[in-house]
């Protein structure tokens, strides 16, 4: 291999995963301005483990007794579902979705829609209407470079390794060996040498994701910057065609009625011109814009319509001629039934010989107006407060896109370069970092605007009436969802947006809020409809009073008006959504200042507190969980007191001592005060052990297991700074023997340390293997344990762990941008492009707090400057 730009930089524990790309790449090409740090791949690259979903051959004999219930109450629910009322399940256990490691960076804002491209440059993952998934390579969906060279041209090729079976008239298989991608969210390059044409070209996608930006994060676009280095001694002509069909490959972009015309919109001397592709559905209708920017030496040139299903060579043909398109005016003929249309954009410029000359283009999507799946309430999404909801915005889109991007990309090289130019940061921290981030966007993100006509009222009346900032904080910005995975289709589920949380409150904290408004306004309501749980068989309500949901809902149903789409457990009995809802009020409290916030929260931290003192069964301080597997590990049972549940309760109960104190309500603080007194006790003499605290007081087989996530309330109570002094819950010698404990069972123990932390590891040495759960490995929670390790000075364990899982999902299973919840050592995994690992955020908070304690550097001996 030449000189290496696929290198692996890894430092300190290396692994051998990434190690075939180096041999892969035959380019010499650096390409221009591509980051240094990131995931880099060569576009030959085949990844060798193949994983499957979590099926029941997976299942122990032990489990399938156990869950054998379960199992017939699912099935039945499911065929109902699926069969008879022919809708979606909201987690579809019968029928995962397959494997496919081929994703890269998706485009758009947040809450927009998204479109991801492969990291072979396809475009393959649709979430357009709202929260639903489409998985799809459209073929027709490229870039096809063109060059030419004194008036005749020499080379015309598809920029994709693939040789389909339509659109046979192209030229497709280009050499993957050649050219190489690279993702650092929200940007990726893929550059390519053009074999024997001594040309380069780097494509640099960039979205609009930019921390503490309520404006251009929410648009729903992509830009697309083709950098051309002609290393020539003669000049080329160079063309980019970018083609697009019209839909994402579903059974409607069949159902007839869609159309394309030619657009150009010039504003304040710019000027963006393509083709819209009207995609006419009956539900959530939609524009798709390609375009590109013309300016001085930078011509444009499209087709309005062409048969994508077909052979393509009038296509083809068109751009060989000349290296431009045959650029009819006027709009295309509706589609019939059964048939497809699709367009594409061309922008063409001359090289010079030895120049480098740069060609914009850009794609945006315009669906301003969203059902979900109930139709039931039409939503306007966020964009549309300043692009307007008539669907006619797909000009202007573009044309913002391609005027602003640079601005774009000055503003997220300003957040990132700090941390990218740490010296003392792995290189794969760096790619892990920005590059989980994918989720917030591709996690079937919603933001929409709150209706204008809305009022207390409408969020059910009492319950909006004691939050004096909870009508302004949603009409300014707007409702924020995600789900809590691709395949666990369920918004802002709240158990899991705990771990995740850091990564908004860190990057676009007014949504954090937003977010927790809308969780405190379900606090205050009821469902009184009753339903059957299929965990325990049990009937009862959806949701009661002053307790938090597991869910917002389910974008198959109306979200929002109908909380809890989950109905494995009934989760009115879960010991750590409240807690969790407690210990986030402050954790953003303390991160953003915000008192209003603080002020509308305390009256439902107060009531869920309240609800969940109950729990605490023998009134000595410290909850204790009901012996079945009431929490986030929704298949592991605790009974009695636990490390997770009580650790939690106790951080939550001095958090609320800290708000009483901010808030200066003396009674509550010393009832609060006492309890704390109390659990802390009550919780070293249950469940410490000497070495670490055992996962549960009932004395079963598993209750002395060794829990990765035991320190789930010191993590917070740390992102706090509320973990010294009179504030000290846990000893501190205590919380870093546990962490050292885990370190050496769950980490070093368990596949040799590579794959980070198995959720509970026998004392033995053993993992755990008493439920389904005990034996994954949950990457959001070793993302969590890597950052209390780090809070806790246990920085290079905390590396070395979080490593495994950044490792294992993306370099050796091949699961880039769609990190699962959980794998197992070996063979399956589950729940793919999950929210969990997000929380890769809070080793950020870590990192930053640490370098804020340092002492600083001795600064150099200031010479007097005399005269
Ligand atoms: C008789 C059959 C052959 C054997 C069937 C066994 C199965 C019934 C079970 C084996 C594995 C179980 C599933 C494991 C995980 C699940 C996830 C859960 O939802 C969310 O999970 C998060 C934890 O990952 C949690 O934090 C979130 O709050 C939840 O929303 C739902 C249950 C289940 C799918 C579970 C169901 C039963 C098995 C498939």
């Amino acid at each position: 291999m030449a000189a290496a730009p696929v290198e692996r930089r890894s430092e300190g524990t290396a692994m051998a995963a990434a190690a075939p790309m180096e041999r892969l790449y035959e380019g010499t090409a650096p390409g221009r301005g591509v980051a240094a740090a990131g995931w880099r791949l060569c576009l030959a690259h085949r990844f060798e483990e193949p994983r499957q979903p979590y099926g029941a051959g997976d299942v122990s004999f032990r489990d399938v007794l156990r869950h054998v219930g379960l199992a017939l109450r699912y099935f039945r629910w499911w065929y109902k579902k699926t069969r008879i009322e022919k809708k979606s399940a909201f987690i579809d256990l019968l029928c995962a979705i397959p494997l496919q490691q081929i994703y890269g960076c998706p485009l758009g804002g947040i809450g927009g829609g998204t479109i991801t491209r492969g990291w072979r440059g396809e475009f393959c993952r649709w979430q357009l209407n709202p929260g639903i998934y489409h998985y799809g390579t459209v073929i027709a969906d490229q870039f096809t470079v063109c060059l030419r060279c004194k008036g005749q041209t020499v080379y015309q090729q598809v920029l994709s390794v693939e040789k389909p079976s339509t659109l046979q008239g192209w030229n497709w298989g280009y050499c993957g060996h050649y050219a190489f991608y690279h993702a650092l969210y929200p940007r990726a390059w893929m550059v390519y040498e053009l074999p024997g044409q001594n040309v380069v070209l780097t494509c640099r996608q960039v979205s609009p994701i930019i921390p503490h930006d309520y404006k251009d994060s929410s648009l729903p676009v992509g830009v697309f910057i083709w950098e051309v280095e002609n290393g020539r001694d003669e000049d080329v002509d160079v063309s980019i065609m970018f083609s697009m069909q019209n839909g994402m490959g579903a059974k409607d972009d069949k159902s007839g009625g869609h159309w394309n015309e030619p657009f150009a919109l010039e504003k304040e001397g710019e000027r963006v011109a393509g083709v819209l592709l009207h995609h006419c559905t009956r539900v959530n209708p939609f524009t798709l814009a390609i375009s590109a920017r013309e300016k001085a030496g930078t011509g444009v040139t499209h087709l309005t319509a062409f048969n994508p299903a077909g052979v393509g060579r009038e296509v083809w043909q068109d751009l060989l001629h000349d290296g431009r398109l045959e650029s009819p005016p006027g709009k295309s003929t509706l589609t019939e039934k059964g048939e497809l249309t699709a367009a594409a954009v061309c922008a063409s410029c001359t090289v010079p010989a030895r120049g480098h000359r740069t060609l914009e283009m850009a794609l945006a999507w315009d669906m301003p107006c969203i059902h979900f799946g109930s139709k039931e309430k039409l939503h306007l999404r966020r964009y549309t407060r300043f692009f307007g909801s008539g669907g006619d915005a797909a000009p202007a889109l573009s044309h913002y896109a391609l005027t602003h991007y640079k601005e774009w990309e000055r503003k997220i090289e300003a957040w990132q370069n700090p941390i990218l130019e740490n010296s003392q940061l792995p290189s794969w921290y760096k790619s892990a970092l920005f590059n989980e981030l994918y989720f917030m966007t591709d996690g079937g993100t919603i933001w929409v605007e709150l209706p204008p006509d809305c009022c207390d009222e409408d969020l059910r009346g009492q319950a909006a009436a004691g939050m004096s900032h909870l009508l302004p904080v949603l009409r300014e910005y707007g409702r924020f969802a995600y789900l809590e995975g691709q395949e666990y289709r369920m918004y802002n589920t709240y158990d899991v947006h705990f771990y995740a949380s850091f990564a908004l409150v860190m990057l676009w904290p007014k949504l954090q809020i937003s977010l927790q408004y809308d969780i405190a306004v379900t606090v205050m309501n009821e469902d009184v409809q009753l339903r059957q749980y299929l965990m325990c068989g049990q009937t009862a309500q959806v949701k009661l009073k002053n307790v938090v949901p597991h869910d917002i809902g389910d974008p198959g149903d109306e979200p929002w008006q109908r909380v809890n789409a989950y109905l494995m457990h009934d989760t009115a009995d879960w010991k750590d959504l409240n807690l969790k809802f407690v210990l986030q009020v402050y954790r953003d409290y303390y991160l953003t200042h915000d008192s209003m916030y603080l002020q509308d929260m305390w009256p439902v931290c107060q009531a869920v507190m309240e609800s969940e003192l109950k729990f605490d069964t023998d009134n000595d301080g410290l909850i204790e969980n009901g012996g079945f597997a009431d929490q986030t590990y929704d298949a592991w049972v605790v009974n009695g007191a636990s490390a997770y549940c009580g650790g939690l309760w106790l951080a939550a109960v001095c958090m609320m001592c800290k708000m009483a104190e901010v808030l200066g309500d003396a009674k509550i603080r010393q009832k609060y005060m006492d309890i704390l007194n109390k659990g802390k006790e009550a919780f070293e003499r249950k469940l410490w052990n000497g070495k670490y605290y055992n996962y549960d007081s009932s004395g079963s087989h598993g209750s002395n297991s060794i829990m990765s996530d035991q320190c789930a309330g010191q993590w917070f109570l740390g992102a706090c700074g509320l973990d010294q002094g009179e504030f000290e819950v846990f000893p501190k010698s205590h919380i870093v023997s546990a962490l050292r404990t885990i370190f050496e069972k769950n980490v070093m123990s368990f596949a040799g340390g590579t794959m980070g932390a198995v959720n509970g590891m026998r004392p033995s040495g053993e993992p755990d293997t008493s439920s389904v759960q005990s034996n994954e490995v949950w990457v959001g929670v070793v993302y969590a344990l890597a950052a209390t390790m780090i809070q806790e000075g246990l920085v290079e364990e905390g590396f070395r762990t979080a490593e495994g899982c950044y490792r294992t999902v993306w370099e050796q299973l091949g699961m880039a941008f769609q990190t699962p919840e959980a794998y197992r050592e070996k063979k399956v995994y589950r729940s793919l492009a999950y929210m969990r690992p997000l929380s890769i955020w809070s080793m950020q908070l870590a990192l930053e707090r640490r370098a804020s304690q340092a002492p600083a550097p001795p600064q150099p001996t200031q010479v007097p400057n005399h005269p």
